[in-house]
């Protein structure tokens, strides 16, 4: 893995150790521990020089039995070399009353000018979790040295806050929490998925040499969307691109009690860069999205069924009245044309039947379903799949994904993606701001505008006898994912908050993207 890799794509916890067993068993060990804990003390560095001088402030830190403890003391000799008063707590004893602690780390603190006591000081400006990292196993009981923390000191954990598992997220017993997190070898998957996530504060991945003992599947990788990977998803419109190569994206969206959806969802295709939008609907919905947007096309059975290159089907159908109908009808027309795309949301997510979603994969049909939390509740209980009901977020994701063949969107603070073959990615760029009514329809729009780009693209390659390079759907969905998260931020700094504005805004980023794109001559698609 480059180092560039090492800040866009994690790894579990238990991969990390495993890449780190055949360097330790070479006599690595000392060597890998050093360049750990010089990383943990620069970061603790930067971060008290964020608020002032760094020689003369009190760092301490809670040090456990293992390694993770061995890297805070050597990270505490170090900052002691700065001028810095560096005091290690125990938190493990032996029972005779000696702290059971990196023997190496220790002495190096002393003989750096470091001391220890049993509790943190009320002077720490900064304290250092060594309590517990990838060795982690059962559940964890703070000690009271953790519950004593001075009210304002920072806290830097050591590769994963104490108490958190570095492969899931998952907090068993109690954390602590911390305001970032410097991680070795490469980021952790705990780090940025379920409770892990929320407790790890920033996370900065160090480099010590494990790169080409980590993992390479795709399935044994979660990956960080970032602007170059949506911009190589979605990339910029060919020169001498015509309305339907750049994708036609078939909506049937709204009913006449929720319209709204129906204009939301068009908006969001419209504006994520599709070359047209084919509204499939009712007379009072086909009325809004024309009075929104006159470039649209409507209908009540939506395109010829070989013209759709995706559809978006789910958004705001009233499950009283025509949604199965409506449903029966894109599966159909999907029927006609499989090689088109199919994004089910909301109520396509209710409807959906596992023998639905077979037929789809034998016919090489990319499924994308966009639950939230509640949504993917749901969906698992109504169509289960072995190790789908797993603690562990990705894990189940993987595996519901695998066994019904399709992608899943899972939204909520982070939206993960995740394809049947396990590949994964992650959008946390994200913010509060998104969590209104509406905004999941915008989300289904630019997917299914996305989608429709590669599908027009892949058709249009294959037509002129080339092969077409295959973008993952988990990677096409993380992007539209992205620039709807972006999006977001975006009309919160122009102070605009409702979801009627949010396409605009996401035309705004899909343009800025593009634009990024010509000028550094990179892309064309
Ligand atoms: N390997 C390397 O070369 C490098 C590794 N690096 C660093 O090493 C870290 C991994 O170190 P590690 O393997 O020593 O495990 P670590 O997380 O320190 O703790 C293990 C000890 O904690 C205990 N314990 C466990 N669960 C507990 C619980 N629930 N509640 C209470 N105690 C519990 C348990 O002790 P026991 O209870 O068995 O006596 C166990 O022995 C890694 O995160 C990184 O920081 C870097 O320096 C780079 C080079
Ligand atoms: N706290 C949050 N931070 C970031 N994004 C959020 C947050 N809450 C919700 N979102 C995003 O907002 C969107 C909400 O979609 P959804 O729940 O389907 O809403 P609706 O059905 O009303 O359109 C999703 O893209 C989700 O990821």
């Amino acid at each position: 893995m480059s180092v560039e890799e090492l800040r866009r794509v994690a790894v579990a916890g238990s991969a990390v150790r495993a890449a780190e067993a055949p360097l330790l068993a070479a006599g690595r060990g000392p060597a890998m521990m050093r360049d750990a804990a010089w990383a943990l003390a620069e970061h603790a560095a930067a971060l008290l020089r964020a608020r002032g001088p760094v020689a003369g402030t009190t760092v301490a830190a809670l040090v456990g039995p293992g390694n993770n403890g061995g890297d805070a003391l050597f990270a505490l000799a170090f900052l002691r070399r700065r001028g810095v008063a560096a005091v290690a707590v125990p938190v493990r004893h032996d029972d005779d009353g000696a702290p059971r602690w990196h023997a190496e780390g220790w002495a190096a603190l002393r003989a750096a000018g470091g001391r220890r006591a049993d509790a943190v000081p009320a002077a720490a400006a900064l304290v250092i979790d060594g309590m517990l990292g990838t060795g982690f196993a059962g559940e964890l009981t703070l000690p009271p040295a953790a519950r004593a923390l001075p009210r304002d000191a920072v806290v830097l954990a050591c590769d994963v806050p104490s108490g958190v598992d570095a492969d899931t997220g998952e907090v068993r017993g109690e954390a602590l929490r911390a305001d970032a997190t410097v991680t070795f070898g490469a980021l952790k998957t705990g780090l940025l998925v379920g409770e892990g996530a929320a407790l790890a504060g920033e996370v900065h991945p160090v480099d010590i040499g494990l790169g080409p003992q980590l993992p390479t599947s795709p399935a044994a990788r979660l990956r960080l969307a970032d602007e170059a990977a949506v911009r190589a998803a979605h990339p910029a419109p060919a020169p001498d691109a015509h309305k339907y190569t750049r994708g036609l994206v078939a909506v049937a969206a709204g009913s006449p009690r929720y319209p709204g959806a129906a204009v939301l969802s068009c908006s969001g295709a419209l504006h994520a860069g599709a070359g047209m939008v084919h509204h499939a609907g009712p007379e009072a919905t086909r009325d809004r999205v024309l009075a929104e947007h006159p470039e649209a096309l409507v209908s009540t059975e939506g395109p010829a069924p070989d013209r759709a290159d995706a559809w978006v089907a789910g958004p705001g159908l009233d499950t009283q009245d025509d949604a199965r109908r409506r449903w029966e009808g894109v599966l159909s027309a999907l029927a006609e044309r499989p090689e088109a795309a199919l994004v089910a949301d909301a109520s396509a997510l209710e409807l959906v039947t596992a023998a639905q979603l077979r037929a789809l994969r034998e016919a090489g049909t990319p499924v994308v379903l966009t639950p939230h939390a509640g949504e993917w509740a749901r969906l698992r209980e109504r169509l289960p799949a072995d190790g789908a009901d797993a603690a562990d977020p990705l894990a189940a994701l993987r595996a519901w994904s695998a066994a019904h063949g399709a992608t899943v969107l899972l939204k909520g603070p982070r939206t993960l993606t995740v394809q049947p073959d396990g590949e994964a990615w992650l959008v946390a760029d994200g913010g509060p701001e998104l969590a209104m009514g509406g905004t999941g329809d915008v989300l289904a729009g630019a997917l299914g505008a996305v989608l429709a780009a590669d599908v027009a693209r892949r058709s249009r390659a294959r037509r002129a006898g080339q092969a077409p390079g295959p973008v993952p759907t988990a990677a096409l969905a993380a992007a539209a994912a992205w620039l709807h998260a972006r999006a977001g931020a975006e009309q919160a700094r122009a102070g605009r908050l409702t979801t009627r504005t949010l396409p605009a805004a996401l035309g705004a980023v899909t343009a800025r993207l593009w634009r990024a794109g010509d000028e550094d001559g990179r892309t064309r698609g």
